[in-house]
């Protein structure tokens, strides 16, 4: 099961409310881009979201969470430990097993970095650390992306086949995402955030860039 139904969602920092209450619904098979200006409460929403279904999702924070002292193997890798034995995890820190490696070394082609496979993650460019993120996240193979911003360094290009990448190979998805026509164009469904709350909720193929951007 790969949708969600959650309700009084709320998030207050310092005692204002930034959230909510506010409910989502997300069917199997949809793909939500979250959209809205910045402040709006996209990726407090997204981490609620998370902590709520936790372990059913593969997650891509904006901060993308990366271990900078690690090579990208392991941030790889790491989108996968719950499933494996500790033994074998404390194995693959030292000594990587190549089922593993070629594994991880195919989705970092597929995302257009191969070469990096054992550098770490420090001294990767701000586009290449997001593709790791993105193939950390892929590597979970869960059917649920909750992903914030995750194209937001990559260049036009790059950014579409990435988004074309999310969109094949996750089954549901909740994307925050400020770029409006990479959100109509890979997501099936809008939801407008205002000021914490839900402002729009429509199907992608009965808006336009023109509808949404009221929400700016
Ligand atoms: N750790 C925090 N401490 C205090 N306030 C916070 C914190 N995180 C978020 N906020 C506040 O919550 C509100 C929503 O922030 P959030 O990051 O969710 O917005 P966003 O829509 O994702 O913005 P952006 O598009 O810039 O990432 C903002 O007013 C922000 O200042």
């Amino acid at each position: 099961m790969s949708g969600f139904d959650l309700t009084g969602l709320t998030a207050s920092f310092g005692g204002e409310r930034v959230i909510g209450p506010l409910s989502l619904k997300v069917k199997k098979g949809e793909k939500i881009a979250l959209v809205g200006r910045s402040g709006a409460g996209k990726s407090t929403l997204i981490r609620l979201v998370y902590q709520e279904v936790k372990s059913l999702a593969s997650l891509v924070p904006q901060d993308l969470g990366l271990v900078n002292a690690l090579p990208v193997f392991h941030n790889v890798y790491m989108g996968r430990l719950d499933a494996n034995p500790t033994w074998y995890n404390v194995v693959s820190l030292m000594r990587p097993f190549s089922r593993d490696s070629r594994e991880v070394e195919d989705l970092l082609s597929e995302l257009g970095m191969p070469e990096k496979v054992w550098i770490p993650a420090a001294s990767l460019s701000g586009g290449q650390r997001q593709r790791v993120a993105i193939a950390r996240a892929l590597y979970r193979k869960s059917g649920l992306l909750l992903a914030d911003e995750p194209v937001s360094a990559l260049d036009g290009p790059m950014a579409h086949q990435i988004m074309g990448l999310l969109k094949a190979r996750f089954e549901t998805s909740v994307i925050a995402l400020h770029d409006v026509e990479l959100a109509l164009a890979y997501c099936t469904r809008i939801v407008g955030i205002q000021d914490g709350h839900v402002a729009l909720d429509e199907l992608s193929e009965k808006l336009t860039p023109a509808d949404i951007m009221p929400l700016y």
